[in-house]
């Protein structure tokens, strides 16, 4: 409904609004959406503690307006009692009684009655603002917009303008008409979003304050706190000149931010340059409003009146991390030194004292992946130094750049506020090199600085592992808690692919141990030992190249198992391996895998040949085994017997539960049981019977 046709109310009407009553005072202005009054409030029960108050009075057509304006409500309640932001007291919404589907909504909130500043700057048209007025009025205005920006998630007013600053009682500039607030827009994904998006803008922004990431929406940028910091460019801009910069020119002006300054009235370098840097068209070149505070505080000669919320969530980021950067810098090394005095001189080794390592090649990776997490924006910025941004040397901390310090540092690092690893991308130059230094010997190991950001997840508390990475804070902490762990007991488990570890092992057992067992299968155990011997071959070889890190045959000096026990595994491991791989492939593979054709069973050996070829390798085998007492089975040649044996002998010291099978229950002793020979085939009757295998029975081949 059109603000217009709604009657207004007269002094005197009374008005409900949530827990507050609102006399009307008098009539002050429509916008285009609300009739906006100054009231008498009872109870006095918010701040600023006066009696009289603004009421806002907003009839929205339907549920989606009311919605709308709900958002705006819920800023003004989220930023209540900022100082430089319009204060919230009260709401309230109802049905509207004249027209069907609309609502009516009641805001009450300070009152400013100073009026707007678009007033107060026609109160100077001949008399133009001075450069320390327009500082003033420019750090307040930014002061609200960084309790926006504060947020977390951040509140991105989209419609900072002139005349969206009312001056309070006491003369503060303030921040109002959150109608158009939202959080981080993110680039549009497909034609549709870019069309909403668009559609969004045009609805709630300002032509002559878009930033040209709203424009052009292919660009990819965000739309997010720095689109506000241009519409703060534009601000300063009319402040200053009473136009905006891109009246004339318009969209084709803003998206190549070509502006000039207007010879009256002469504003200094350093000045012009504020809104020179404000207005720059790469949003990433923008300064944060925290250091646009700070520079218009410089200009004044004043402290900022406001923290670095940027800067401080940097170093809380940086001091967390620290811990696990440098564990000498927090550690009660006292308490340390009267219990574990034999390990003192490790713990409080500083960095320094390892030189050494960061000169290793390895430490080459490590930089190049730590070089790599950087902001991209660092570098963006720093190889483009010579923008205006950097260039002024004296304005946005120019020096800071040179200096590197995070402090500094963080202050260029304004996309690491968007970014989804804001701790990684804080560290500074100092940091990363730390970084690098205190765990260059996890390098020694490839791969092993994929976990870089998580250091904690990299570090492991292994005893006699051969690889010695930097101290920890945890690890000095957990050393204090048992008496016996040295500093070195801290070491890192290589997480390399050729570091086979336990779990490795455990996997390709597991997987052994399914390939010939038929465990895991969909299809019957039958069929799984029907596939054993391939199947176990290339499980070997699989088992051969987690060990070993290649095809080569496994010898014991090649395979090292790290971690609790890596040396009994490693010769356990090493040496029924070996033996198995020698004893297997020459006994047995080839048997199994001529079996593991389609062929046992229903249709084994349907040809003389293939009898042929069994029997011949039935005697073999029996002439081989003869030294084992090894002989023949009711359940055909032992075989399959003969692989569990041999697979409960790897499985064991890999695995701890084999699960018994079919197999093991039937056959758990097979060289005590007399070998029959096998039925021909052919004189078989019903040569279907592999289940009678597993069982033990007579079907054989
Ligand atoms: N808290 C206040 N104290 C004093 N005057 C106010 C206050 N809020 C609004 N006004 C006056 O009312 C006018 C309209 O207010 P406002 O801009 O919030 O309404 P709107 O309908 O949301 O406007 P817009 O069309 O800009 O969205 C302002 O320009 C200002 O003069």
């Amino acid at each position: 409904m059109n603000q217009d046709q709604l009657p207004l109310y007269v002094p005197d009407t009374v008005v409900t609004v949530g827990s507050h009553t609102a006399k009307i005072v008098k009539y002050l202005a429509s916008g285009g959406y609300a009739q906006v009054y100054s009231a008498y409030v009872t109870p006095v029960d918010y701040s600023p503690a006066t009696n009289i108050a603004c009421l806002k009075r907003v009839v929205v057509p339907d549920k989606k307006s009311l919605n709308a304006l709900r958002a705006e409500v819920d800023a003004l309640k989220v930023l209540r009692n900022k100082k430089y932001v319009v204060s919230y007291i009260d709401s309230h919404a109802s049905k509207h009684s004249g027209h069907t589907g609309s609502y009516e909504v009641f805001v009450l909130m300070e009152y400013c009655s100073g009026g707007s500043l678009i007033d107060f700057l026609n109160t100077r048209l001949k008399n133009r603002l001075r450069e320390q007025e327009i500082l003033h009025i420019m750090t307040q205005v930014a002061v609200g917009v960084a309790q926006m920006h504060e947020l977390q998630p951040s509140l991105i007013h989209r419609d900072i303008k002139i005349e969206n600053i009312l001056i309070s009682e006491n003369g503060e500039y303030k921040v109002c008409d959150f109608g158009s607030v939202c959080g981080v827009i993110r680039p549009p994904r497909s034609y549709e979003e870019m069309k909403y998006i668009q559609h969004d803008i045009m609805k709630n922004t300002t032509a002559q304050y878009r930033s040209p990431e709203m424009l052009d929406l292919t660009k990819g940028y965000q739309i997010n706190e720095k689109s506000d910091i241009w519409a703060l460019g534009v601000f300063l801009f009319k402040l200053c000149y009473y136009t905006t910069p891109f009246e004339k020119e318009g969209e084709k002006a803003i998206l190549k931010s070509q502006f000039q300054y207007p010879a009256y009235p002469v504003y200094s370098d350093s000045l012009k340059n504020v809104i020179r840097v404000l207005l720059s068209v790469d949003p990433f070149k923008r300064p944060n409003i925290c250091q646009l505070i700070e520079e218009l505080s410089r200009l004044q000669g004043i402290v900022p009146p406001m923290k670095n919320f940027y800067l401080s969530r940097a170093l809380e980021t940086s001091s967390l991390m620290q811990p696990l950067q440098n564990n000498s810098y927090k550690v009660p090394i006292s308490d340390i030194q009267d219990k574990h005095k034999r390990q003192i001189p490790n713990i409080q080794s500083s960095p320094e004292k390892l030189p050494s390592i960061q000169s290793t090649s390895n430490g080459m990776t490590t930089n190049k992946i730590l070089t790599r997490q950087t902001s991209p924006d660092i570098e963006n910025l720093k190889s483009k130094s010579s923008s205006n941004y950097y260039k002024s040397g004296k304005n946005y901390g120019s020096e800071a750049i040179t200096s590197g310090s995070i402090e500094k540092d963080s202050q260029f690092n304004n996309s690491n506020l968007y970014s989804e690893k804001p701790n990684l991308y804080y560290r500074s130059k100092d940091q990363l090199d730390t970084s690098n230094r205190e765990n260059s010997t996890i390098n020694d190991v490839p791969g092993q600085i994929e976990k870089y950001g998580d250091w904690s997840s990299v570090y492991r508390k292994t005893r006699n592992s051969t690889l010695h990475i930097g101290r920890s804070r945890s690890s000095s902490l957990d050393s204090t808690s048992s008496s016996s762990l040295s500093v070195e007991s801290y070491t890192a488990e290589p997480l390399s692919k050729n570091s086979t570890g336990i779990s490795l092992v455990r996997t390709l057992s597991k997987k052994l141990k399914n390939v010939i067992t038929g465990e895991k299968r969909s299809v019957s155990p039958v069929r799984s030992r029907q596939n054993t011997g391939g199947s176990s071959r290339s499980v070997f070889t699989v088992l051969h190249e987690g060990f070993t890190g290649g095809n080569s045959r496994i010898s014991s000096s090649e395979h090292t198992i790290r971690g609790p026990s890596s040396s009994s595994h490693k010769s356990r491991v090493s040496s029924s391996t070996k033996n198995f791989e020698e004893g297997f492939i020459r006994k047995h593979v080839d048997i199994v895998e001529e079996s593991a054709e389609p062929k046992v069973g229903i249709k084994l050996k349907t040809t003389r040949e293939a009898k042929d070829s069994i029997k011949r390798r039935v005697r073999e085998l029996l002439l081989v085994s003869e030294d084992e007492q090894y002989h023949r089975t009711a359940s055909g040649y032992g075989k399959y017997t003969d692989v569990q044996e041999i697979v409960t002998n790897i499985m064991t010291p890999l695995v701890k539960s084999t699960q018994k099978t079919p197999i093991d229950s039937k056959n758990s002793s097979p060289r005590k049981k007399p070998i029959l020979p096998a039925k021909p085939l052919h004189l078989r009757s019903q040569p279907k019977q592999q289940t009678a295998i597993l069982a033990g029975s007579k079907v054989g081949i």
